[in-house]
């Protein structure tokens, strides 16, 4: 695989990788990269001030938006990246001479953009030479004033430039699991996002990426990485399960150990065997069979506790 190919198909970010194994979270707090908008301040800010500032206090992956090309020296003397914001991402020339920078750019669609009028932007990046170019949709602007993350353009996008894309969530953070499920690469939380939302959008990574997200990691670490997520996923299900099982020793006329319905377990088994075919029937069935019995154990635990 050439380096070229690599880096559009996967984008480093410092020491972050964005295309490749699960969804990255940039934000604020507890996020994998944080990153800092100089625009919000008007330019009030001096660039070397506040991102001294911020390295002061994060040595990791950093990404940037500039509030003009004045701040591109400072930007790339200490940040691993640059954000083309949504509201100038047709602004030509400062988008040229961010690209010129070399660092990876992240274009934020702008809310009345089309998807050519957004990839034309990353063709922009490439005539200055950077393929490293991540796509982040920001969402279109509604007639009731709001935002709306449109999550079948940032799949289109993906598919049409093959480049990895990232779901800006600032305006409703409750959607992280909707757009991990929708193919994203990553959650761009706002800059001043707390370390819950930065932990709510590491579970949603979690646990939905682990169902809906292909990895093929390449190293040991890598692959443990990935089977920590599906273990986070089944410890998710397998709570639920005993919750539910719980309920029907309840609601069974004979419930527990002693209304145990082999014939049901069977059929079970059988059942998850045809989503589960390389493991089979007969794997399965004694999986099953532990996960049973803990539920039926917990649920005579607590009929004994409510005795008492
Ligand atoms: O379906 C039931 O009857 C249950 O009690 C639930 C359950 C299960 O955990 O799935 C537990 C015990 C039975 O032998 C069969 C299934």
């Amino acid at each position: 695989m050439s380096t070229a190919h690599l880096e559009r198909e996967a984008v480093r970010v410092g020491t972050l990788t964005v295309g490749a194994g699960p969804a990255v979270v940039i934000g604020g707090p507890g996020a994998d990269a944080r990153w800092l908008s100089l625009r919000e301040h008007h330019g009030r800010v001096r660039a070397g001030e506040a991102l001294a500032e911020v390295r002061a206090q994060w040595a990791g992956p950093l990404l940037v938006e500039p509030f003009s090309a004045a701040d591109l020296p400072e930007i790339a003397a200490s940040a691993d990246g640059v954000v083309i914001g949504a509201a100038w991402m047709q602004d030509f020339q400062l988008v040229r001479a961010v690209a010129g920078l070399g660092l990876p750019v992240l274009v934020r669609r702008a809310p009345a953009a089309t998807l050519e009028e957004w990839l034309a932007i990353a063709d922009y990046c490439v005539a200055e030479g950077n393929d490293r170019v991540v796509l982040c949709e920001s969402g279109s602007r509604t007639h009731l004033g709001g935002t709306t993350l449109d999550l079948s353009l940032m799949r289109a996008a993906r598919e049409r430039s093959g480049r990895p894309v990232l779901a800006d969530l600032g305006a409703d953070p409750a959607l992280a699991a909707a757009a991990v499920a929708a193919g994203a690469d990553g959650l761009l939380l706002a800059p001043g996002s707390t370390e819950e939302e930065a932990l709510a959008a590491h579970e949603a990574v979690r646990v939905v990426g682990a169902v809906t997200r292909r990895e093929t990691p390449g190293s040991v670490a890598a692959a443990r990485g990935a089977i920590d997520r599906v273990d986070a996923a089944l410890a998710v299900l397998l709570e639920r399960r005993a919750e539910l099982a719980g309920t029907i020793q309840r609601l069974k006329p004979v419930g527990g150990f002693a209304g145990r319905d082999m014939d049901r377990e069977r059929r079970l088994v059988a059942e998850m065997a045809r989503r589960a075919p390389t493991l089979g029937e007969a794997r399965l069935a004694p999986i099953m069979n532990a996960v049973i019995e803990a539920g039926l154990h917990l649920a005579e635990e607590r009929r004994a506790a409510a005795r008492d």
